[in-house]
């Protein structure tokens, strides 16, 4: 059950046993030991966080631990003073459980030294250098008070002078009237001033201090969390900005290259000109790349189908021809591909949900969802009807198979899953019924909302040709339609008959009238655009064209998607995930055919694609 839908700065208790449960568990601690850079260690307690249904970002758990380690070490260095402290903060006995065997475990005494080695946050507040038990300095013990969540009333040994107290700034100390707090703030009290203080804390009852001490800390706390907040806000913002300001540098490279060689949209563009005098095309105009693009789409004329409004930064690559420029994007493929190591846990490297599947095909959500796993996710689960649901279960035990497509509930029990997913595939198996139609085109909104990468294929194409609102603009989405698919969106798109001259122009206005949306165009060779650029993958099949290979692709996009969006800039060197992601797929579903037909020939079926999943993968991006 989803917890906490929304990422506010405050952490309610179950959250907060939650998180120390996992981040006390044996493999995270292992992992954040003697890890320099630990931010994929907070993604998988962020991630199984998320499967306990508990919705939070890595550094939003990074800060949280910290905190909760600052309380911590003061409620302990406390306690050896009056030997009450520890009472105060309410995870110490978890914090303790934890923190010892940890150095029990030889995994950090240099930590539980001193302050030498203290994991600080880094500036840009991504990453934390190899994690380490964060003992406060003397001063923070007495000033910063962090020591929030009092349970009982207990006798504290007040320093003799009243501890000036900073709203907004996360230092707490008992309270003392606001005028006398600013008096004392800019000077130490001298002996006979702390006389006079001292009798007048004595005035007060033990209970109000202890009370006013406990209001003061949360509200500390809470603007730590709002503060901390804003920060991650910002950053993500930041890291948006310089991702468009990549994306425009990379454009003008593409202009300049364009400039340089012919570009390959001229030559298409004549027979489209002569058959629709009014949209005389032009490839000179810049577009840019990026989110932005969402916003230009309510000004695309869809009746009269504009051609591209950039040069395409064509870049073609055919593994099994001689252009060798497909070198230039597999590394790009590998790069994606997450290592495997034993730190991780189940879960990491996908979790892939399947909508799909009806009392007419079993077979296509069967084949999407099993490929998924032999590609390398961990779990993957097919949404289906109830009448389907069985026949799936038969198929494979490995699959998670839920019979909720069809029930009233539909939208409600697929939303629970949604913060447990990493990428969803819509369509396989689907159907046509209006019921099923409508609940699928809900599940996406509600995806779409969570930034979930979309997979649309088979009938989730047939939905979007009756709809286009629903996945127009989201750029986490990739179509991937055969010929009858493309030709039923360009149609419902334009209002006009497709001109199949040259599909490279007509896929790439297509994409753009979607609001770069990804297309993949399954056929001899498959066309993959984001509007802005073209890539076709030629890379070798067979003739055996038998149903459900597009389901392997669509199964197997999903998990490159995932890898893609998880990737860093880097890894992608700037390329638009889905591109890279799309790539991937394409190139091993046609090498899965491959591999197949040259065993079976014409006898070859989806199941005998699905067998060489492992030898193609190994042939393509692990050599
Ligand atoms: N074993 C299964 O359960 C399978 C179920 N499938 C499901 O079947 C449903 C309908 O899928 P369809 O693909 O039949 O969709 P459609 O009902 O839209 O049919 C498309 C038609 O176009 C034809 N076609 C394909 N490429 C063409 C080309 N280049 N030129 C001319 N004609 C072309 C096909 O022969 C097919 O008859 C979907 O839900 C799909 O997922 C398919 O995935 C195949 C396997
Ligand atoms: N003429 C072709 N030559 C080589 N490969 C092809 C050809 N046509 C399609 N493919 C490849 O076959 C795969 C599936 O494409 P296909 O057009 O069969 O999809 P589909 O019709 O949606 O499949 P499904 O039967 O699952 O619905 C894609 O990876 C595509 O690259």
């Amino acid at each position: 059950m989803l917890v906490n839908p929304t990422r506010g700065y405050h952490w309610s208790d179950a959250e907060t046993r939650a998180l120390l449960t996992i981040w006390g568990e044996h493999d995270v601690q292992t992992a954040l030991d003697g890890n320099f850079r630990n931010s994929h260690v907070y993604r998988d307690v962020a991630g199984r966080l998320g499967d306990m249904g508990y919705d939070r970002t890595p550094d939003q758990c990074r800060v949280r631990v910290k905190s909760l380690k600052r309380q911590y070490f003061q409620a302990k260095k406390a306690s050896k003073k009056n030997g009450h402290f520890a009472k105060i903060f309410r995870f110490y006995k978890d914090m303790e459980r934890i923190l010892s065997s940890r150095s029990s475990a030889g995994l950090d005494a240099h930590d539980m030294d001193g302050m030498g080695a203290e994991g600080d946050e880094t500036l840009d507040g991504t990453e934390e250098d190899g994690e380490s038990v964060d003992q406060p300095h003397e001063s923070d013990v007495d000033a910063a008070g962090e020591c929030s969540n009092m349970e009982y009333p207990v006798k504290i040994e007040y320093p003799p002078y009243p501890i000036p107290v900073t709203v907004g700034s996360c230092s707490n100390a008992p309270d003392v009237p606001a005028k006398q707090s600013e008096e004392q703030t800019s000077t130490m009290p001298s002996s006979s001033g702390s006389r006079r203080h001292k009798k007048r804390f004595a005035n007060l009852s033990l209970e109000k201090l202890m009370e006013k001490f406990l209001e003061q800390s949360l509200e500390a706390e809470e603007n730590f969390y709002r503060l901390e907040e804003q920060r991650l806000q910002a950053e993500d913002l930041r890291r948006e900005t310089e991702h468009t300001r990549e994306m425009h540098m990379l454009q003008m490279l593409g202009q300049m290259f364009a400039g340089l060689s012919t570009p390959t949209v001229t030559s298409s563009t004549a027979p489209q000109s002569t058959r629709n005098s009014k949209t005389a095309p032009s490839v000179t105009h810049a577009r840019p790349y990026g989110g932005s693009q969402s916003l230009q789409t309510s000004q695309v004329d869809y009746a009269n189908p504009s051609p591209p409004a950039a040069p395409v930064i064509e870049r073609t690559y055919s593994l099994g021809g001689g252009a060798h420029r497909s070198m230039d994007i597999l590394p790009l493929v590998k790069n994606i591909i997450p290592p495997l190591t034993s730190k991780k846990h189940k879960g990491q490297d996908g979790r892939i949900g399947v909508i799909g599947g009806c009392q007419e095909y079993t077979g296509a959500p069967y084949f999407a969802a099993i490929s998924a796993l032999k590609i390398g996710a961990d779990l993957s689960h097919v949404f289906c009807t109830k009448d389907a649901a069985t026949v799936i279960k038969s198929y494979s035990p490995e699959l998670i198979v839920h019979p909720v497509l069809d029930r009233p509930n539909a939208v409600e029990e697929i939303e629970k899953w949604l913060p447990r997913l990493h990428c969803l595939v819509v369509g396989p198996g689907l159907g046509r019924e209006d019921k099923l139609l409508n609940n699928a085109k809900e599940v996406i909104e509600k995806s779409k909302s969570r930034g979930i990468p979309i997979v649309i294929d088979a009938d989730g194409l047939w939905l979007v040709s009756k709809e286009p609102s629903v996945i127009q603009g989201y750029q986490r989405a990739i179509l991937t339609p055969n010929f009858m698919e493309f030709t039923r969106l360009y149609e419902a798109m334009h209002h006009q008959a497709l001109d199949s001259t040259d599909l490279r122009v007509t896929v790439q206005q297509l994409s753009i009238a979607l609001g770069n949306v990804t297309l993949l165009l399954k056929g001899e060779e498959d066309i993959i655009t984001d509007g802005n650029q073209v890539l076709t993958c030629s890379q070798e099949g067979s003739g055996r064209r038998c149903g459900g290979q597009g389901d392997l692709l669509s199964g197997s996009l999903g998990v490159f998607s995932h890898w893609a969006f998880s990737s860093s800039l880097n890894a992608t060197e700037g390329m638009n995930p889905t591109l890279v992601a799309a790539f991937g797929a394409s190139s091993l579903t046609r090498q899965c055919n491959n591999q197949a037909f040259h065993k079976y020939g014409r006898a070859t079926t989806t199941t005998d694609m699905i067998q060489e999943i492992c030898a193609a993968f190994m042939k393509l991006f692990e050599t």
